[in-house]
This record gives C-alpha cells, sequence and structure tokens, in this order.
C-alpha cells in the first residue's frame, strides 16, 4: 500500500495540466482519443495478453502470434476501423509480425512504384488481405549495398515474362520479415537484364511465392526462416525469412513501372524521374522509425521514472523512510535527459512526417528539389534517434538496478526488440556517411555562392558561424533559445568546415571520405542534433494551451540541448564556440533544471498515457504497486511449479550424498 501512495503523491506535485500535455504528446486532440480507444480496447481483449511471451518455445510462440494477428484483423473489419484506428490497433498489441512488413512496406512499395493499372491489380487485394506480401531486398552477400544485389531479373522477349534467378549462394534473399513462414507474395530487388544482356541496375518486382489453395512454395521456389534470433520472446515472433529462386518465371507487368518501364520489345524506358526513387519505401519507413523512436524511449523512461520515484535506498533517519532514488542528482542526471529526449524525438518525429508529406506532394507534381534533403534528414535522424532509443532503454534497465533485469520488469524484452532498429532500413553508420555526402556537397557549393535551404540554411551563414563567439556570462543566460542555436549551429557548420577542408587535401574525393569516415559521422551527428535541438525549439514557438504546459516542455527543451552540449563538450571546446568556464556555467544550469524537472517527473510520464498492459512492466505500474507483484510474479515462474525441481533425483542428490561421503572419508 506504501508505494501507491508515493506515485499518489508524485501526481499530487505536478505543476502542469497533464491532461493537456498528454494532447501534445499526442499531436491533436484527435490523435489522442484514437489513440486512448485503441489502447484501451487492445489492453481489455484477453486474447492480446502477453505476461507469458518469453517462456514459449518459438514454435507455440508463433503459432500465438499468428493467432493474435488473425484476432486483430477480426476485429478490425466487425468495428469497421479506419486506417489509421487499424494501424493503432497493431501498435498496441505490441508484436512484431508479418503485418507490419505487409502494411509497411508491400503495400507502400506498390503505392509510390506501381503504375495506376498496377495499383488497381493489386492494392485491392492486399488491402484485404487476400495476398499477403512482404519486402525482399537483402541479400545473404549484401543488405547495405543496394547496388551489389545479385538477384536477377531477366527478361524473355519470347514469352514476354521475367526470368528471376538467385546465381549465388550469397544471392539468397535473406532477413525480409513475413518471409520465412506467411507471405504470399514479396517485393523482389532484382537486377533488372534485357536481352542485349545489358544490366540496367536494381529494380523491385511482384513475385507470388506460396500457392493460395495451399500456402507451399511455387516451382522453383526456396523458402524458409532464418532461425531464432538475440532474446528470448522479443523479436522471434516475425518470420524473417530467406529465399532462392530457380528460374522463376513471372509476367512482365509484374516489374513495377512507375519509375522505369520494360516494353512488349524489350526496350528499356527510364520516366523523367531520379532513379533514386526506387529507394522511395525506404524513405517512408524510416520516417515512420523516427515516431516510433519517441514511443519505444518513452515507454523506458515510463517504467524508470515511475520505479525511481517507488524504490528507496539509503538517507534514513532515526528509522525514518529511506531516500526516493530519484531524488539523486546522480540518477536525475541519467534519467532527465531521457525523459527530454523522448519529448524531442516526438517533435521532430511530427516535422519529419510534415517534411515526407511535403516531398511526397512536390514528387507528384515532379519537383525533385527537396528529395536530397528528405532522404539525408531520414536516414540521419533514423540513425540518430534509434542509436540514442536503443542505448537509452539499457540505461534505463540500469536506472532500475537488479529488478531491472527481470524478464517482468519489461525492459530486456523491450531491449531486445528494439536493438534491431539501429541496423534495419540501413545501418546506423552507413546512413550517417549519406549524410555526410550530403553535408559535404553543400559546404563545396557555397563558394558559387548557393544558398543552401531547409535544414542546412544555417551553412548559408558559414562565415558568421566560424566566427561567432558565444556571449554566455551567467549560468541563466543558457536559458535563450537564441543563444543555444547559435552554439549548435556553429559546432555543426565549423565539424562540416573542418571535413570539407581535409576532404580537398586529397587528389581523389573517394579516397578522402574513406580515410576520413570517423569525421564525417561526427560531424553529421552534430548536424542531426542541430535539427532536433531546432525542431523543439520551433515547437515552442506554437501556442500550446493548458496550466503550466508549454512552461514545462520549454524545461525540458533546455535539459535536452545543454545536456547535448555537456556530452559533447569536447567538440564545443574544442571548435572555440564556447570557453570551458561557459561549459561549466551550461552545467550549473542543467543542474537547476533538473530540480525543475523533479517534482512533475512522473505526471511527465503520465502524459504518455500508456497501458499497463503497453508497457508490460510491474516496475512501470500506474499505481506503483512493485512490490506485491514483483512476489506475486515470481511464483507464477514454472521453476516453482514444483517445490523439489525436475532433476533432483539425478543429479542434485547424488551429488549431496557424494559430498556427505567425502566428508566422511
Ligand atoms: C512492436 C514494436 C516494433 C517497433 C518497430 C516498428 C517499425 C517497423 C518497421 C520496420 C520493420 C523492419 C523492416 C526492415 C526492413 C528493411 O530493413 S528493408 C532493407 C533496408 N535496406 C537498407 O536500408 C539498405 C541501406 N542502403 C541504402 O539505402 C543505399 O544503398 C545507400 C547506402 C543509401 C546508398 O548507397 P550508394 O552510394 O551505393 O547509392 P546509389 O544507389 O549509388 O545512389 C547514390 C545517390 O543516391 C542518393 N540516395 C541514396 N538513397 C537515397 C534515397 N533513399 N532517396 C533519395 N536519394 C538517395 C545518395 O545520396 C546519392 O546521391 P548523390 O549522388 O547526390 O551523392
Ligand atoms: C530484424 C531485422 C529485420 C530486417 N527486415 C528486413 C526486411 O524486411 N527486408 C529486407 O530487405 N531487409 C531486412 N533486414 C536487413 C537489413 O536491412 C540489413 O541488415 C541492413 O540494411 C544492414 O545491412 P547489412 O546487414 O548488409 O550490414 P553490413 O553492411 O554488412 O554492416 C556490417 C558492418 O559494416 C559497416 N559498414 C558497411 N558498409 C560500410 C561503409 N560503406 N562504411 C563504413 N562502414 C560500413 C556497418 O556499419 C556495420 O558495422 C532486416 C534486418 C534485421 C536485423
Amino acid at each position: 500500500m506504501e508505494d501507491v501512495d508515493h506515485l499518489a503523491h508524485e501526481r499530487s506535485k505536478a505543476q502542469f495540466d497533464v491532461e493537456e500535455m498528454k494532447i501534445v504528446w499526442a499531436g491533436s486532440r484527435h490523435a489522442f482519443e484514437v489513440t486512448d480507444r485503441m489502447s484501451r480496447l487492445v489492453a481489455s481483449d484477453p486474447i492480446f495478453r502477453k505476461d507469458n511471451r518469453t517462456l514459449l518455445p518459438r514454435k507455440e510462440l508463433f503459432k500465438n502470434t499468428l493467432r493474435k494477428a488473425a484476432h486483430a484483423w477480426k476485429r478490425i473489419i466487425e468495428l469497421r476501423l479506419t486506417e489509421e484506428e487499424a494501424s493503432k490497433l497493431r501498435f498496441f498489441a505490441d508484436e512484431p509480425n508479418f503485418t507490419e512488413l505487409h502494411w509497411g512496406m508491400f503495400v507502400p512499395f506498390i503505392k509510390g512504384q506501381g503504375t495506376d493499372e498496377q495499383q488497381k491489380k493489386w492494392l485491392p487485394l492486399a488491402y484485404k488481405m487476400q495476398i499477403i506480401g512482404c519486402y525482399a531486398q537483402t541479400e545473404l552477400g549484401h543488405g547495405s549495398n543496394v547496388q551489389g544485389l545479385e538477384t536477377t531479373a531477366t527478361f524473355d522477349p519470347l514469352t514476354d515474362e521475367f526470368v528471376i534467378h538467385s546465381p549465388t549462394l550469397a544471392s539468397s534473399k535473406w532477413w525480409p520479415g513475413g518471409l520465412g513462414k506467411v507471405s504470399t507474395h514479396a517485393v523482389v530487388f532484382a537486377r533488372l537484364i534485357i536481352t542485349d544482356d545489358r544490366d540496367y541496375g536494381v529494380h523491385g518486382f511482384i513475385v507470388q511465392l506460396r500457392s493460395l489453395d495451399d500456402h507451399l512454395p511455387l516451382p522453383g521456389i526456396t523458402v524458409g526462416d532464418i532461425g531464432n534470433k538475440f532474446g528470448s520472446g522479443a523479436y522471434n515472433t516475425m518470420d524473417n525469412g530467406l529465399l532462392r529462386f530457380d528460374n522463376v518465371r513471372i509476367p512482365r507487368d509484374q516489374m513495377l513501372m512507375r519509375i522505369s518501364q520494360v516494353t512488349r520489345e524489350g526496350k528499356y524506358v527510364q520516366s523523367n524521374v531520379p532513379r533514386q526513387l526506387v529507394y522511395g519505401t525506404m524513405v517512408y519507413v524510416r520516417q515512420t522509425i523516427v515516431a516510433d523512436a519517441s514511443c519505444a524511449l518513452a515507454r523506458a523512461v515510463c517504467i524508470a521514472t515511475r520505479y525511481s520515484a517507488v524504490r528507496r535506498q539509503f538517507g534514513s533517519q532515526n528509522g525514518g523512510v529511506e531516500t526516493q532514488v530519484i531524488d539523486y542528482k546522480t540518477q536525475q542526471n541519467r534519467l532527465f535527459p531521457l525523459l527530454a529526449s523522448a519529448y524531442a524525438f516526438r517533435f521532430v518525429g511530427e516535422w519529419l512526417k510534415w517534411l515526407y508529406t511535403d516531398v511526397t506532394q512536390r514528387l507528384q507534381a515532379k519537383d525533385f528539389s527537396t528529395l536530397p534533403e528528405a532522404h539525408a534528414c531520414t536516414a540521419g535522424l533514423k540513425s540518430l534517434t534509434t542509436t540514442v532509443t536503443a542505448d537509452s532503454i539499457e540505461e534505463c534497465r540500469k536506472l532500475c538496478g537488479g529488478h531491472g533485469y527481470l524478464s517482468c520488469s519489461g525492459l530486456p524484452e523491450l531491449f531486445a526488440v528494439y536493438i534491431p532498429a539501429c541496423t534495419y532500413e540501413g545501418d546506423n553508420v552507413v546512413l550517417l556517411l549519406q549524410v555526410a555526402r550530403f553535408l559535404m556537397k553543400t559546404v563545396s557549393q557555397l563558394p558559387s555562392g548557393m544558398k543552401p535551404v531547409g535544414t542546412t540554411a544555417y551553412l548559408g551563414r558559414v562565415e558568421d558561424l566560424m566566427q561567432c563567439h558565444s556571449t554566455v556570462k551567467k549560468a541563466e543566460d543558457w536559458l535563450n533559445p537564441s543563444v543555444v542555436l547559435e552554439v549548435f549551429e556553429a559546432r555543426a557548420t565549423r565539424l562540416s568546415v573542418a571535413c570539407a577542408q581535409n576532404l580537398s587535401k586529397f587528389a581523389k574525393q573517394e579516397e578522402g571520405f574513406l580515410e576520413l569516415a570517423a569525421d564525417l559521422v561526427e560531424a553529421a551527428v552534430a548536424h542531426c542534433q542541430l535539427i532536433v535541438v531546432s525542431k523543439f525549439i520551433e515547437k515552442l514557438q506554437e501556442d500550446i494551451p493548458g496550466k503550466g504546459v508549454k512552461e514545462q516542455l520549454q524545461t525540458l527543451c533546455y535539459v535536452y540541448a545543454l545536456n547535448l552540449l555537456h556530452k559533447h563538450l569536447g567538440d564545443f571546446v574544442a571548435t572555440g564556440c564556447i570557453t570551458p568556464k561557459q561549459a561549466s556555467l551550461a552545467n550549473d544550469q542543467l543542474r537547476s533544471l533538473y530540480s525543475q524537472v523533479r517534482p512533475n517527473a512522473v505526471a511527465l510520464v503520465d502524459s504518455f498515457n500508456y497501458t499497463d498492459h503497453y508497457l508490460s512492466s510491474i516496475l512501470g505500474r500506474y499505481d506503483g504497486n512493485v512490490y506485491p507483484k514483483l512476489y506475486e510474479e515470481a511464483w507464477k515462474d514454472p521453476l516453482n511449479e514444483s517445490v523439489v525441481p525436475d532433476g533432483y533425483h539425478e543429479y542434485i542428490r547424488p551429488l549431496l550424498k557424494q559430498q556427505l561421503r567425502n566428508a566422511r572419508l
């Protein structure tokens, strides 16, 4: 009972309107209403229970996932849910499965790359789930290097077909989610070869893999699951698959032909659009991964914050209560920047969604000018937010001490499910190198008078930013958005310019890129952190209703920025943007901001509006009733079904008897 009181007391200390903050977090009143309704719907449905997930063997786990996915689909149809509601329902069902790839990559790929006729043919089937699709790009031998893929699609003019073939073991498709056991169809990336034996590079094709009658693989197709992955439960609910083609024939019109076409005569026709549009689905998914990062980070932070308020260690005097661990400055210094990052990623995710919608509209009007920026922003922010989120989930586990290591804390499985986000949809380092390439191109065009726009507009003020020195004289001077922005812009500019100067010393730019890759990655990170800081500051320019809500967000924005400054002090001081004295003032200010966050911490994580079902964590329970529930949970473990364990007679008893005999000797 005592623990329950702790959180009620915490909630009573909040200095802002939590209900209004929930709406800010959700993005709008409508989004809040849908999210809230769908999360409760899932939480109240026993089929979506997930407390036994980590204990099930793979086959049972997978069958259970199929059952949940089928049940989710049944509810979506019965309740006539909108696309938005359906996607929220799947999100809160919280179990990676084939439907993510079907709705998240297969359908968007057809929408983005299919002609009107192709969309008319395939989309209705996909929308009704009469076919199930996946995204088969990566191969055993190549993932990052998409241009290096080996699967071939050779045009046969005699039959008006493509022959899909896996010429080597390394060309086997490897990893696609949903492929292993479920998908009937796949978008397959293969090198297009036309009669003249010319290789036109990688293109997307729709290939049927399994019979729609008995689910058996079609002739020429070898398909299966790639095996168990990291952690128990976790991502093993997904059937990541392998796939080989032995001269499989598909009709010509199953090449997705919006961007380029092969005619009946075998002529290759490239529409007047950049060939990189074939990578468009990856840009779309990277943008959704940024939005997901804030959710996963918020989930871990919610657990760690509530538990830190419940947990007490040391500090009792005269038999009084001990100190809540959340009151230790070290705990605050580790936890509150993560809380601030969750909010920061939420807002940059909202902005990225806007950017993606904007570039999509422009592409429809044949304006390709913002495509490189959209690619750089989605790649860079995907990399930054997933790296921080993965590291932060582990930090939250440590913040919960020993109990964080228990499965029922929810953190081990969250970690295991989340960490592949640093790899899928582009390895995070490979993606940062793309950002660096974009930055180097922008810097190299400055002398010709080219004015950078969008997120690189600050580089247009390169001369000022190379010279400026921060004016901060006292700690409170850091509480000024333009002061903060200026130092982040100056640091990003100076790191990029230094890289560009070093690159110019190489005779061949590609050689320089390889040699300077580590510095280029640091410049890319600085640029991406600047984007996050600036979008948080922009968010604060909006009219944000609700008592104290804006003030809390302001505090979190400064925590986010000043903590980054502290962590990357080397960059800021070495590039001369700030002095060591100013750095120390920033740290003083940060400490004082932690004191402002402290009374609001529990309410700030309540604002995520997560149900106990979604959190699936005894440590993060809303009521804070941690110890009785931990005690109860321990007894549910299969090992505790019998008092004496299986194996006692074979292995423990003989051992004990042996020792007894030895002792007597
Ligand atoms: C229950 C909780 C679960 C939570 C999870 C929820 C989320 C669920 C979502 C997904 C589940 C996982 C699904 C995973 C799917 C996958 O992983 S699919 C496979 C993804 N693969 C990759 O991302 C491969 C990475 N590699 C690449 O993207 C590229 O090849 C590259 C490395 C970026 C480029 O290599 P390269 O230099 O060889 O590139 P080229 O093809 O020669 O092109 C060069 C120029 O093009 C520009 N470019 C590159 N990519 C793009 C793009 N996408 N858009 C626009 N422009 C692009 C590049 O900058 C070069 O431009 P330049 O010539 O001007 O310099
Ligand atoms: C859980 C999961 C789900 C997936 N789902 C799908 C799916 O549905 N469909 C699909 O097609 N694929 C899928 N993938 C594959 C995924 O997209 C690739 O694994 C990813 O793009 C990374 O490529 P890779 O495996 O080739 O890594 P590699 O490129 O081999 O990376 C290995 C190491 O080399 C480094 N490296 C590589 N290139 C460079 C370079 N140029 N410079 C510096 N360092 C470099 C990387 O940083 C990394 O440290 C999935 C992967 C996972 C883990």
